[in-house]
Order: C-alpha cells, then sequence, then structure tokens
C-alpha cells in the first residue's frame, strides 16, 4: 500500500530525515515513534504530499504521491494532525459533512446519503449530543473525537493521524484508538500514527518504526523495538520494559 524508498527531507535548507525506507502493508497499523524533533511529523507530511522528498520516493498504492491530484488524494487519504480542525463557530455536524467534500463534484451539494452517514458517524464516535455545537466551545478531548468523525466521514483508504492521544485521559486515549481499530477492521483501512506514548503503540500497531535524529533506528513488532537498550540509546533514560500481563506485548516503566 505505501513504500518510502531512501527518503532524504530537508526542510527550509535544514536536513531533517536521512535515507529513510520502510513498508506499510495494506490494512494494517503501523507506528512511527520517537524522541523530540527526530522528525516524525515531518515523516508524516512527507507522506501526505505536504513536502516533496529532496531524494528518494514515496509510493502510495504503486504511484508517488506528488503525482495524485489533491482531489484523489483526499479521497484516498486522510490527514489528522493537531491543527487539523478550525477554531471557528461551525457546528460539529456541518464539521464533519466537509469531511464528504472531496467525494462530491464542484457543483454537487451534500445529498441525502452524505447527510445520512454523518449522523450515522456522529453516533458511531458518541458525538450525536454535541451535533449543534460549535467547534470553538468544544473541550480538547471532543475536537480530537470531531476531527475523527471527519476524518470517517471522508472514508479513506489510508489514515496518517499525528499524535491522536494528546489532549485525552486514559480513558479517552483507549476508547478512541479501539474506534480506529474498529473501523479497520470493518473497511480494510491502513493507519500510520506518530505517538509519544510508548505503551499505547506497543498495544495498538502492528509494526513500530523508531526513529532518531531523521535516521531510522529500527522497524518490527513491538517486541523487536520496545526494548530496553534501544530505548536506552535514543531517549536517554533508562526504562524497564515488562510484558503486559494481559496481552504480553512490552510496556515501559519509567524510573528517575
Ligand atoms: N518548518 C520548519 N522549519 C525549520 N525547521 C523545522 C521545520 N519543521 C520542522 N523542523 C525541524 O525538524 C526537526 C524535526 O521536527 P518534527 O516536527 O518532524 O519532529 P517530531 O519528531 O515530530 O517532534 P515532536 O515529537 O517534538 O513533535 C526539528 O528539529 C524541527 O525543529
Amino acid at each position: 500500500m505505501l513504500q518510502v524508498e531512501s527518503v532524504f527531507q530537508n526542510v527550509n535548507g535544514k536536513p531533517i530525515l536521512d535515507q529513510v525506507s520502510f513498508h506499510v502493508k495494506k490494512g494494517s497499523c503501523f507506528g512511527i515513534i520517537g524522541p523530540n524533533g527526530s522528525g516524525k511529523t515531518t515523516l508524516l507530511k512527507s507522506i501526505s504530499g505536504y513536502y516533496r522528498p529532496v531524494s528518494g520516493t514515496i509510493r502510495f498504492q504503486g504511484k508517488e504521491v506528488h503525482e495524485f491530484s489533491r482531489k484523489k488524494l483526499a479521497q484516498k487519504m486522510a490527514v489528522l494532525s493537531q491543527e487539523s480542525l478550525p477554531n471557528y463557530p461551525i457546528t460539529v455536524f456541518d464539521t464533519v459533512l466537509m469531511g464528504r467534500y472531496p467525494h462530491l463534484k464542484w457543483y454537487q451539494r451534500e445529498g441525502k446519503k452524505d447527510l445520512e452517514k454523518v449522523d450515522e458517524i456522529l453516533e458511531l464516535t458518541s458525538l450525536t449530543h454535541l451535533r449543534e455545537q460549535t467547534l470553538d466551545t468544544l473541550s480538547g478531548g471532543e475536537r480530537q473525537r470531531v476531527a475523527i468523525a471527519k476524518a470517517m466521514a471522508q472514508e479513506p483508504e489510508l489514515l496518517l493521524l499525528d499524535e491522536p492521544t494528546t489532549y485525552l485521559d486514559i480513558g479517552h486515549q483507549i476508547s478512541l484508538l479501539k474506534l480506529v481499530k474498529t473501523w479497520q477492521n470493518e473497511s480494510g483501512l491502513t493507519v500510520i500514527m506518530v505517538l509519544h506514548d510508548l505503551n499505547l503503540a506497543s498495544q495498538f500497531c502492528d509494526q513500530l518504526l523508531l526513529l532518531h535524529q531523521g535516521k531510522v533506528v529500527k522497524i518490527g513488532s513491538s517486541k523487536e523495538v520496545i526494548k530496553k537498550d534501544m530505548l536506552e540509546k535514543v531517549y536517554e533514560t533508562i526504562p524497564e520494559i515488562i510484558p503486559h500481563p494481559k496481552t504480553d506485548v512490552p510496556q515501559v516503566i519509567l524510573g528517575i
């Protein structure tokens, strides 16, 4: 579904990504982890076509990302970043409805099916009670759920998430990631997400990529990537790693 080959990326003349290569399988959940400033967001922006690599290639469904028209890309790819929702008084319903726009022709207004779809998604994301509330009055967690709902309305094949659990308490972190998982299971959606929380990344992602100073340190399952020596070197701290008592995936315990 996505092949990244030997990507070098400069931003404002500054080298950020250094020979990054990896593949993402259709229907999988791929996590990008790494310390602050390691290049995670830049990598996501390169995948979404926001930046064009200085060298190397990013192929999505067999074609280079920058060869897609903006509309075609919006039909296939949804991007959810910290700044993805505006802060003006537009209702939750209308915001989620905007997710349908890439599927409409330029002269076409949204139809009954689009409106029904939005209500269905509001129900799924537990947002029906906020249907007429405006974005500028929502809490951080509610805004995050609206952003996911808008992405769902877009019906993408690839979903890019930049720190989707920021602003969420632990209950909402889990319910948001479970929602993404259910959506994935039902639609074959592919997900690439940047996560700071290594324990959530370990539990929810099929593959992890550990990035450090713009370079790939390791790609593999959580058991292959969430390792004491590797994290010590990259995060400059000394964590303890224990298996999750239910799922056996590695979990990180921080010491002082
Ligand atoms: N527009 C820009 N101009 C100059 N430097 C930039 C720009 N965008 C990113 N950088 C630099 O690129 C490096 C990587 O930034 P990026 O946001 O990709 O890292 P990150 O891993 O997502 O960090 P964080 O975990 O803190 O969000 C940083 O040193 C940052 O200062």
